[in-house]
């Protein structure tokens, strides 16, 4: 196949809310004509990356948590062989990885596997920056370092959260790690779709001289394993994947750098009562803001047709009605927090003490 017959893979990297999942309903909701299948990675238990995400009926793949080299590169290159065997084809595919994800294995899946090089093509690697919390993150998230060094384009998101002299400030931050990446300031991550997709940007010779073994499968096994990590290794090998089964990692969290980061999430049945709800997290981030990095939820309100939506990064809110409830789908309400020393027990007892 040639190259331009292949078909173009995107990678959206980004640390945790920074804006990855509002440019990817962005790309997906405008009238492009063009037809794209999407793989999201989640990180938490429960499915909600999924749910955030338009159209998420169609063609959204789940893959699973876990050691970025072992599972995640299996269920992507499993997903994409499948992805290949339909009928109808895509224009393109984009990769959603999680938050904590280092880019890299998941860049080098299409270099390093020789079946996967054959069919598609690594098109950029797009990286979101929260204009805000980025200089926090570069100081303790080696990740977040990452996403920005391996990034062809990136997207310096959330200008309305800070003034222009701390913007200029990250810019160059995000400038001494990458000079080379074109980068676009947002808001919401709007950007021009075609500042995004079909780039042709991923530059091998650059990724090389950032990391002179890219290509070679022991470095990438070395990168990408925590010193911790429990993969039987053998397994990342070849095309066998039928072992990665999804229990195998499931909250595999042990496998990310960060030993503290957790992600907790829980579920209820009972439809919430939006008075006690607000002021339960509104006051919960305003005290533990610093340590939750990150909050998703799915909400069923009592006597409420629509399901709504919310989401935090450290202690800012947000959320909106998103869509009614399907007749046959289950009005479970579901919450996710992910960050540093976590009480379960207690956010538990709070989210289930907001049921009407
Ligand atoms: N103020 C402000 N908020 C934004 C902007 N862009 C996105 N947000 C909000 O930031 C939050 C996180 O956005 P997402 O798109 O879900 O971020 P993400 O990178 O997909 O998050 P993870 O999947 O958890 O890693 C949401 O509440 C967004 O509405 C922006 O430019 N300004």
């Amino acid at each position: 196949m040639s190259e331009t017959q292949k078909i173009p893979v995107t990678v959206l990297t980004g640390y945790l809310g920074a804006g990855k999942t509002t440019l990817l309903n962005r790309i997906l909701s405008e009238p492009h004509g063009k037809k794209f299948a999407v793989i999201v990675n989640e990180f938490g238990e429960i499915g909600i990356d999924n749910d955030l995400v338009v159209g998420a009926d169609e063609e959204v793949f789940e893959m699973n948590n876990g050691c970025v080299c072992c599972t995640v590169r299996g269920d992507l290159i499993r997903i994409i062989d499948g992805l290949m065997r339909r009928k109808g084809g895509f224009d393109g595919i984009i990769v959603e990885t999680t938050g904590l994800a280092d880019p890299a294995p998941v860049a080098q899946t299409f270099f390093v596997d020789e079946e996967m090089g054959a069919r598609v093509k690594l098109d950029a690697v797009v990286t979101v920056a929260d204009a805000k919390w980025l200089t926090d993150r570069l100081k303790d998230a080696p990740e977040a370092k990452n996403q920005i060094a391996f990034a062809d384009v990136i997207l310096l998101n959330k200008t309305d959260l800070v003034t222009p002299a701390e913007l200029a400030e990250v810019e160059g931050r995000i400038r001494a790690i990458n000079p080379y990446a074109r980068l676009h300031r947002t808001q919401k991550s709007a950007v021009a779709i075609d500042k995004v997709l079909n780039q042709g940007a991923f530059d091998l010779d650059r990724i090389l001289a950032l990391e002179p073994a890219f290509l070679e499968e022991d470095e990438h096994h070395h990168h990408a394993h925590g010193p911790d990590c429990g993969c039987d290794h053998d397994h990342a090998h070849g095309h066998d994947h039928s072992h990665h089964d999804h229990a195998q990692h499931a909250g595999g969290l042990k496998h990310y750098h960060d030993e503290e980061m957790q992600s907790v999430s829980f579920a209820v049945e009972q439809p919430l009562d939006p008075d006690k709800f607000f002021p339960w997290v509104q006051e919960l981030v305003a005290r533990e803001g610093v340590n939750i990095l990150r909050s998703k939820g799915i909400l069923s309100f009592k006597d409420d047709p629509l399901r709504f939506v919310f989401q935090g990064v450290h202690m800012i809110l947000d959320g909106d009605h998103q869509r009614p409830w399907k007749p046959d789908e289950e009005r479970l309400s579901r919450i996710v927090f992910i960050g540093r020393h976590l009480d379960a027990p207690k956010l538990e007892q709070g989210f289930l003490a907001c049921a009407a």
